[in-house]
């Protein structure tokens, strides 16, 4: 809890008001019933006008402060909760931007999304129902009994046999609730997963002419929050009735035990119709601690999931990290016996013993089949995951020496998945360098072959982009994101097989560009087909993880194995299609 002071403490005023506020509407709710009674059993029954007109005056009073206290602790409640709400969302936000890659494959991207969203609104609506509630509910409750044991002792002795059954009751309610509003969140994680891979690849799904499938999908995931909600719901809609039937008995009580009283003459006609209201007031205090206390296990449901979020440990972080100013300058790559794993348990590593050195400037040319590790190897570089045994080394200095920001700004990488933004094509370029000017912009989308294509759109580099770049094809795509990524200016360029859907004229020009343009760069190339490899200065052949062949094309050609077999296979296929 003590993690969560910091998103009151700015707003300690508000949440401290909010409460205050409420009292004042809780001091007329219970004085009322009291100026009515004066009216009936003296104004009414003495024929006292002038007394029944202060008596009138009073009660408009303190209608009146009412009004200001009811309008008060709601401003300041939902104040308080909103400006909690959103302070504690930028948090968990920022804490999922500094998330590794490793961190983010334990949360699926939408309970993330339900997290930041759902779980941060059930917080907020606990808050603001906890602190219009917090003072308003028990003093209400105190208040009212005051009153009634002031006015009548016996009758008042009724309460005491109602209070605690129904506290019982709602304690069970609340027992029962909670389990299955954690189950229900669970539910609208699955929803809220299958929408968005959904919505995510809409288009796959329309090409396998899969939507019934996936419509049967969404169904299940659908019937299942149904069935967990209504589940949830069948225990708190009992709430309702219970204290209904209880308020209508204690009710009928009171009328019964109070109408022998005023019989008898004991108890003035006024008393009954405010020991009536009391009795009311007090069972709709229980009644609202109630619903506190049931919204407060859903929102600590919530609250518990919000909380793995902050409380992840980032594994890779600039913690130990020796050189905090130094940046990138060479562009020199050196692995020396580097050993990983996904799954640190698994016996068998994705990478072993790897080591291979490349010099500033060189081409380095990475060639595999699928799965053989190629793209987990480059991840190391940037630090997007961290070597379990060995040593990554840039310029000669151990990657997680470097800052992260200094690290990753100096190496330029271009993902197997490009994903390009929703805005013009100039936004997205200049998203690699926010600084750049348009002729750089422009120089780094020439050679990266793109400018061709972005100068024959009507709108040139002004051309909107759908989301993801929906509305330029995959090879323009590839060719935007390389712009991209030349736009940082960076001493090693990472490209994960990221002109395979560009043909192989223009992949040519692209690798002659980076030859004028990207002298000092240090480039390391991850492709299928060889030829977008064959004149980089070495080239790695990878097989299940370990390097199986090094060298330049002449060498692995006449001594790899596995690299002949690579080029015979597909020098085949290109002497077929001729
Ligand atoms: N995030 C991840 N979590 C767990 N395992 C992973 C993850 N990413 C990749 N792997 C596994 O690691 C191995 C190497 O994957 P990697 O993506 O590096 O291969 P690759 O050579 O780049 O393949 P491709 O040519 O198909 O892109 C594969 O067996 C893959 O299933």
């Amino acid at each position: 809890m003590k993690r969560y002071w910091k998103y009151v403490k700015p707003y300690l005023p508000a949440f401290i008001l909010g409460p205050l506020f409420m009292i004042v509407e809780v001091i007329g709710e219970v004085v009322l019933p009291k100026l009515m009674a004066n009216i009936i059993n003296v104004g009414a029954a003495d024929r006292n006008v002038a007394y029944i007109i202060g008596m009138g005056i009073a009660m408009i009073f303190t209608a009146l402060l009412m009004l200001a206290g009811g309008v008060g602790g709601a401003y300041f409640g939902a104040k308080a909760a909103i400006s909690f709400a959103s302070d504690l969302r930028s948090d968990v936000f920022d804490k999922v931007q500094k998330f590794s890659f490793s961190n983010l494959d334990q949360f699926s991207t939408a309970s993330l999304v339900t997290r930041l969203t759902n779980d941060i609104t059930q917080v907020q609506n606990l808050i603001n129902m906890a602190l219009r509630m917090m003072l308003r509910a028990p003093g209400m409750l105190i208040g009212a009994l005051i009153m009634a044991f002031m006015m009548n002792k016996q009758l008042a002795l009724v309460i005491l046999v109602v209070v605690p059954v129904l506290a019982v009751l709602i304690a069970l309610v609340i027992k029962t609730a909670f389990p299955k509003f954690n189950i229900m969140q669970k539910k609208l994680d699955a929803l809220n997963s299958t929408i968005q891979e959904v919505l995510t690849n809409v288009r796959v799904i329309k090409s396998f002419v899969r939507g019934d499938y996936e419509e049967e999908r969404f169904a299940a995931a659908n019937e299942e929050l149904k069935e967990s909600s209504l589940n949830a719901f069948k225990v708190v809609i009992l709430n309702m009735p219970i204290m209904m039937c209880m308020m209508n008995l204690t009710t009928l009580g009171i009328v019964w035990f109070g109408g022998k009283q005023i019989l008898a003459g004991t108890m003035p006609v006024g008393d009954l119709t405010a020991f009536t209201t009391y009795i009311v007031q007090i069972l709709m205090s229980l009644m609202m601690l109630a619903m506190v206390l049931l919204q407060s296990s859903r929102a600590l449901a919530s609250l518990n999931r919000i909380t793995e979020v902050l409380d992840t440990e980032v594994n890779l972080t600039d913690e130990g990290c020796r050189l905090p100013d130094k940046t990138v300058n060479g562009g020199t790559v050196e692995f020396k016996d580097v050993t990983f794993r996904y799954y640190k348990a698994n016996k068998e590593a994705v990478l072993s013993h790897i080591s291979f050195k490349v010099e500033s400037g060189q081409i380095l040319g990475i060639i595999g089949g699928t799965g053989s590790g190629k793209t987990t190897l480059v991840q190391m570089i940037p630090r997007l995951y961290d070597v379990d045994e060995g040593e990554v080394l840039v310029d000669g200095i151990n990657v997680k020496d470097y800052s992260l920001k200094h690290l990753r700004d100096g190496v330029g990488m271009v993902l197997q998945k490009n994903i390009l933004f929703s805005g013009s094509i100039m936004e997205n370029l200049m998203w690699g360098d926010a600084g750049a000017s348009r002729q750089e912009t422009i120089k780094a989308a020439r050679a990266a072959q793109a400018d061709g294509f972005v100068t024959s759109f009507t709108n040139g580099y002004e051309t909107e982009l759908g989301q993801g770049g929906v509305n330029v094809s995959g090879g323009q795509k590839q060719r935007l994101c390389i712009a991209r990524a030349l736009l940082k200016k960076p001493g090693i360029l990472i490209l994960d097989d990221s002109t395979s859907a560009v043909d192989t004229a223009t992949e040519a020009k692209i690798r002659e560009s980076f030859t004028s343009t990207l002298k000092d760069t240090t480039k390391i190339i991850i492709a299928q087909r060889i030829t977008s490899v064959m004149d980089a200065d070495q080239i790695l052949v990878l097989d299940e993880g370990k390097i199986v062949g090094a060298g330049s094309h002449e060498q692995l050609l006449k001594e790899c194995g596995p690299y002949q077999e690579i080029y015979y296979s597909q020098m085949d296929k290109e002497v077929c299609a001729s």
